[in-house]
């Protein structure tokens, strides 16, 4: 090991919680490393959270001209060209490079790029991209890795080369056939983009529904809306073998309630869940140990079993969402300071970006059963909320649960356009300690979503 160089923090990895660990510190006068192999940023800018919804948005316009004549318009012999597609999607990400690259600079936190690994405690040997090597050791290292999409050990998928997120975002041709492997973000996302780009699409998912740690009522409506739209939908598939190459011609051979079955496609997207990056880079050597499905074990403040390092992001277990690998730099950053800030018990929402997207925050039905927590609930219908009837996008519900003896907000989930929106302002409800009753009878502006929120809160029945 070459004689290493001090900084008072070393990140490995340039995802959502390390680059603001480093441009925090930076600015306050400490000397940052960043080691990034790839993606400046992370992957939300580059492969993605951004991008994937950059690509969303074409697929809606799509959607639109579709649609054309319902609104009036006649769209004449528009055709979609993925290339357009994609160089818009890499424009922006270009755009968001320059963008980070610019808070590098100006925080004077140093980007590093090359493989990282641990050689010894606190110490990173780094192989450059552009060559030779660099040994930093921290005071301080935060291990912000990330994941990557899952392969799993089925005979044959490997071999079948799939797309996942970071291929799928990149092609020029829509597939004629896409196979997608898994019902869950990813898959329902890209779905539904690739179907409106014209794809014939497939989702083969092993559980009984699709998203299927929400409420049946919404994983009913999520199929239906697959369905609506010309999606094929095999759930309850338990995936025995694949044959063939995505890009040329694919068979995934499985059981489904007792019978063999047989979907087959020209393409394959892998969209069954994440593997941490923490393999080969070196934790052994750093006093760092993983659990049982190799995500780093940290406490409540993110702290690893080796002292003076912190994990932080999806490569920690936590939720995987960027906005939790945000809120994780700033657990780090109280811990370092001093501070009480830990990940008990936080907000998690989240919004899956279908057209119309799901958002939801804190407790669902299930989970409250679960749990045994009693509610009072609220549901409405979409078309209840008068701004859709002015959009034509009817579908969807809006419900809340409410504690039984009090007014407090306990979960929120809305189905249907703006969706995503729509739930800040409830969450913001919870964050103030707001009664339901408050979102009940304020005056919001006509004709919002928002204004949904009357009737959704005036529908809660009355306590014990
Ligand atoms: C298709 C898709 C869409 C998504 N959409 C959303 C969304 O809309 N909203 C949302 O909140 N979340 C979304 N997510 C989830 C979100 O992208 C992740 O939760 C988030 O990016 C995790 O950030 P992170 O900081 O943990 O890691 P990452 O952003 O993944 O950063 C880890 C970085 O570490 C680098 N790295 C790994 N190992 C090494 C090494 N040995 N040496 C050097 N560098 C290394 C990687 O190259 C990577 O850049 C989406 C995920 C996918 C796959
Ligand atoms: N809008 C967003 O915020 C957004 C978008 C995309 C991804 N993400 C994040 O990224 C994570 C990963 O997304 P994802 O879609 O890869 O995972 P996921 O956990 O959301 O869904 C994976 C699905 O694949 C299924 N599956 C797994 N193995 C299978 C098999 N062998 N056969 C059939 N089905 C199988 C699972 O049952 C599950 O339904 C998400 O959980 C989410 O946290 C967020």
């Amino acid at each position: 090991m070459s004689n290493p160089e001090e900084y008072d923090v070393v990140v490995l990895g340039s995802g959502a919680s390390g680059k603001l660990i480093a441009w925090t510190l930076a600015s306050k006068g400490k000397r940052a490393a960043v080691v990034e192999r790839r993606y400046v940023g992370g992957s939300c800018p580059n492969i993605a959270c951004l991008p994937s919804k950059n690509v969303i948005q074409s697929a809606k316009v799509a959607s639109y001209f579709r649609r054309g004549a319902e609104f009036g318009i006649d769209a004449g012999g528009w055709k979609v060209d993925m290339g357009v597609v994609r160089d818009r999607k890499r424009a922006m990400v270009d755009g968001l490079i320059a963008m980070h690259l610019e808070k590098y600079k100006a925080s004077g936190a140093e980007l590093v790029m090359g493989q990282g690994r641990f050689v010894a405690p606190k110490t990173i040997e780094v192989d450059l991209a552009d060559g030779g090597t660099r040994t930093l050791r921290g005071a301080i290292v935060v291990i912000n890795t990330g994941t990557r999409a899952r392969i799993d050990r089925t005979p044959g998928l490997a071999e079948a080369r799939p797309l996942t997120h970071v291929e799928a975002l990149e092609l020029d041709v829509a597939p004629d056939h896409l196979l997608v492997l898994g019902g869950g973000y990813v898959g329902l996302e890209l779905a539904q983009a690739f179907r409106r780009f014209g794809s014939r699409v497939t989702i083969v998912e092993r559980n009984g529904a699709l998203a299927h740690r929400e409420d049946p009522d919404v994983s009913d409506g999520l199929r239906q809306l697959c369905e609506d739209e010309g999606i094929e939908v095999c759930t309850r598939a338990k995936i025995t073998r694949v044959e063939g190459t995505s890009g040329a011609s694919v068979k995934m051979h499985a059981t489904r309630d007792g019978s063999e079955i047989v979907v087959e496609g020209t393409h394959l997207l892998a969209a069954s869940g994440r593997t941490p990056n923490t393999d080969g880079v070196g934790l052994e050597h750093a006093g760092v140990e993983v659990d049982g499905r190799g995500f780093v074990k940290v406490d409540e403040r993110l702290r690893t079993t080796a002292a003076g390092v912190w994990a932080a992001g999806d490569c920690a277990g936590s939720p995987q969402f960027t906005h939790i690998a945000e809120d994780d730099f700033r657990v780090v950053l109280s811990d370092l300071a001093g501070g009480s800030r830990t990940t008990t018990g936080r907000q998690v929402p989240y919004c899956l970006f279908t057209d119309p997207e799901l958002a939801r925050i804190g407790l669902s039905e299930t989970e409250a059963k679960a749990k045994g927590i009693a509610y009072r609930l609220a549901k409405i219908p979409m078309t209840a909320v008068l701004r859709t009837w002015t959009l034509s996008e009817p579908r969807g519900f809006l419900k809340a649960l409410v504690e039984p003896d009090g007014d407090r907000i306990l979960g929120f989930t809305a189905f249907g356009a703006e969706a995503g929106e729509l739930m800040a302002v409830v969450q913001v409800a919870m964050i103030a300690g707001l009664p339901y009753t408050a979102l009940r009878d304020a005056i919001l502006t006509h004709p919002t979503i928002a204004e949904g929120l009357g009737p959704l809160f005036a529908a809660v029945p009355a306590g014990a």
